[in-house]
């Protein structure tokens, strides 16, 4: 590879596999994938439940070794944790005793002493995810929306070279999950940061990503990877234009594919 496409390519995975092994023999969670992520872009991973998403993701974050290929990111391979990656889960993980802005400046407290300019960045975050009204506030008094902006400007506290969120949304209703994609989207406009973003929502999905990747299940690996024609910023009103339709319902069929070849 050239030193031209090293520099653009922010995540390269090069024919990984993941087999856990298991009191009850080993489990083959991810066969084979390759991608390649380019710096800035936002990819979405489809697929169906079991299929081996966060097994990628958490391979990505150093956080699970892989058995076999290779995983880089900015042209280095990935051998143990990554400090340089922001992580959302399903879970916001919050500390319940420490306020919004400690909690956001936790993970630079947890490498070093905090700065003045590390409290300034939390601020500016939590102006950007409009919590800075809430900054004093204990979690328990934040509904279940603010508690993942909370994750979010956290994730984002070390400026992350990387931000990897594993179905962040979906234990929020509807609505909330709606606000919450509008709110991500604005905030990559201004950062952004190279993200790999878990969802079962196709939807959500093509609102989101400049990529999505489905993967299959047996064998658990890549099957399309499909790049979504829209302009950014992205507005909710482009889910009223056909070929948002279009791609939805390609996708919804590749994932049911996949689904029924799993049987
Ligand atoms: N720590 C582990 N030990 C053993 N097996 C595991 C482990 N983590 C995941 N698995 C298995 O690996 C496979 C892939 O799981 P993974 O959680 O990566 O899938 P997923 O696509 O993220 O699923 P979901 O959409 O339901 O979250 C599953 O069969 C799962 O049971």
């Amino acid at each position: 590879m050239s030193a031209r496409g090293a520099a653009a390519e922010a995540i390269t995975a090069a024919r990984v596999r993941k087999v856990y092994e298991t009191p009850s023999g080993p489990v083959e969670a991810v066969a084979e994938a390759s991608f390649r992520i380019a710096r800035g872009d936002f990819v979405s991973i489809l697929g169906p439940s079991g299929c081996g998403k966060s097994t990628l993701m958490l391979m990505v974050a150093g956080l699970e070794p892989a058995t076999a290929g290779s995983l880089r990111i900015d042209g280095v391979e990935v051998s143990g944790p990554q400090v340089d990656a922001g992580m959302m889960f399903q879970d916001p993980t919050l500390l319940p005793w420490r306020s919004v802005l400690d909690n956001v400046l936790f993970p630079i407290g947890m490498r070093r002493r905090v700065s003045a300019a590390d409290r300034e960045r939390a601020e500016g975050l939590l102006r950007m995810v409009d919590l800075w009204g809430f900054r004093d506030k204990r979690p328990r008094e934040l509904s279940g929306g603010m508690r993942q902006r909370v994750a979010l400007a956290r994730a984002l506290i070390g400026d992350p070279r990387i931000l990897l969120m594993d179905e962040p949304f979906s234990a929020l209703d509807a609505i909330t999950r709606d606000e919450m994609g509008l709110a991500l989207a604005r905030i990559w406009d201004t950062t952004h940061k190279t993200s790999i973003f878990i969802t079962h929502s196709i939807r959500e999905a093509i609102f989101l990503s400049d990529r999505i990747l489905v993967m299959g299940r047996r064998p658990s690996t890549i099957v399309e990877d499909i790049r979504v024609p829209f302009e950014r910023p992205r507005q909710p009103s482009v889910e009223a234009d056909a070929r948002f339709n279009e791609l939805y319902l390609h996708l919804k069929a590749s994932i049911h594919r996949t689904t029924a070849g799993a049987a």
